[in-house]
């Protein structure tokens, strides 16, 4: 059985030789730190939610009112954190969500591929966003022998998409993650007083402009033509989906579809019955639409309404025992969102996998100390609602 919990010991281990963590272990003093080091144009896009950012701040502060109960004279000696998904046999229940501003994270521009080498070097996959600053072939190639998901941001042309998703599926992606809350951007104060929005910059647009359906639609080049590569693409970006897509969307490809943005459980039951294969329970990190519920409390509801589909869950992960909480109510897979982004932005793929290692070495020792050998135990523990 592999010991995440181990990494403390080579923490400590490279402390007697007087190495110290380039990145911090910790999320607060990773954000201090990545706050010092990124491109103001890049810190704020990562960081901003929408409106207030009260959603967002819940989606943390709402981890603060669940917790676990430590069972004792259990044999958590091993920890199996393996789980089944997609026909993936994984390590870990964690994966990386898709954060479109990837490539930007790192100063060379290919964040991407250096999110890919974390995935490689941690066994974690990577869920790769349609905005990305490399191919989506070759960020999956970074991945190596690590399974890599596709999320789409549907296109409004059907070509366009059914072209994006071929070229997922001929690469050897494991699903199409679908992102259903996001076909128009949400208010966010941070990037508007800045005056910026990537994408409209001609930032992460590669998978469009290698593309060629898009490059048909474009009928010239994009070198060149950047200001206009950049209006169609802002012209076909969001496609505003409703339950009657989804046989379209399965007509494109063999692989699992997930629908990302699920919080209801009716919306669950409905994904269900529309032929769904994964649900994933999100908010788009707050970023979205603000004044709503913290994901980790819609879970539950939306757990219930999935049968015997696989939940994804993300959202406020920042530390381990955030995901074993998110384990608890039911997540079958957990998200890493922003963390890695920082980790990225401060050390490259290294950083990236960094962070994820604390935080699933934390996971793996909090699931030692409290008696939980497995995620089924800990599912059958459940976590406790304060107040
Ligand atoms: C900077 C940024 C960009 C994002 N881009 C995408 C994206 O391209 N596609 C998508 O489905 N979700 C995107 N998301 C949402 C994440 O997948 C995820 O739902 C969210 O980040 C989880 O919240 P957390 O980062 O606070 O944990 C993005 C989030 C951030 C912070
Ligand atoms: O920034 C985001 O969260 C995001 O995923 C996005 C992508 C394109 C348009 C608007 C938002």
């Amino acid at each position: 059985m592999p010991n995440f919990g181990g990494y403390q010991n080579e923490l400590y281990g490279a402390a007697l030789s007087g190495v110290l963590p380039k990145v911090p272990v910790d999320y607060a003093t990773l954000v201090a730190r990545a706050e010092a080091a990124m491109p103001p144009y890049v810190l704020n896009y990562v960081q901003g939610g929408c409106g207030d950012e009260t959603t967002q701040n819940r989606n943390r502060s709402a981890f603060d009112q669940w917790g676990m109960v430590p069972r004792m004279m259990v044999d958590a000696s091993e920890r199996d954190l393996s789980i089944d998904l997609f026909g993936m046999t994984l390590p870990t229940p964690l994966f990386m969500c898709p954060i479109g501003v990837t490539g930007i994270c790192t100063q060379d521009g290919h964040g991407d591929i250096a999110a890919a080498q974390a995935a490689a070097a941690t066994g974690i996959p990577l869920c790769a966003s349609t905005l990305a600053n490399d191919p989506l072939e070759d960020v999956l190639k970074a991945s190596g022998e690590t399974p890599g998901l596709f999320q789409l941001y549907t296109p409004r042309d059907p070509d366009l998409a059914a072209s994006l998703v071929g070229r997922a599926e001929a690469a050897g992606y494991k699903a199409i993650v679908v992102t259903l809350d996001t076909w128009v951007t949400g208010w966010r104060p941070r990037d508007l007083n800045s005056g910026n929005f990537p994408q409209l910059r001609g930032h992460v647009l590669e998978n469009y402009f290698v593309d060629p359906v898009f490059l048909k639609l474009l009928g010239k080049p994009v070198a060149g033509n950047l200001p206009e590569a950049i209006g169609l693409w802002s012209r076909l970006f969001g496609k505003v989906l409703t339950w009657d897509d989804m046989a379209w969307l399965k007509s494109l490809t063999k692989l699992p579809i997930v629908l990302k943005g699920i919080c209801h459980g009716d919306d669950a039951r409905r994904a269900v019955d529309a032929g769904a294969d994964g649900i994933y329970c999100s908010n788009h990190g707050g970023r979205q639409a603000n004044g709503g519920i913290a994901a980790i409390d819609l879970l539950p509801d939306v757990v219930a309404g999935s049968g015997d589909l696989p939940v994804l869950f993300d959202l406020g992960i920042r530390s381990g025992s955030d995901v074993v909480k998110a384990l608890a109510l039911g997540a079958t897979a957990v998200g890493v969102g922003r963390p890695y982004s920082y980790g990225l932005a401060l050390d490259g793929a290294a950083g990236a996998a960094h962070v994820l290692k604390c935080i699933l070495a934390e996971a793996d020792l909090m699931m030692a100390v409290n008696g939980y050998p497995s995620i089924a135990a800990v599912r059958a523990e459940g976590a406790r609602r304060l107040g």
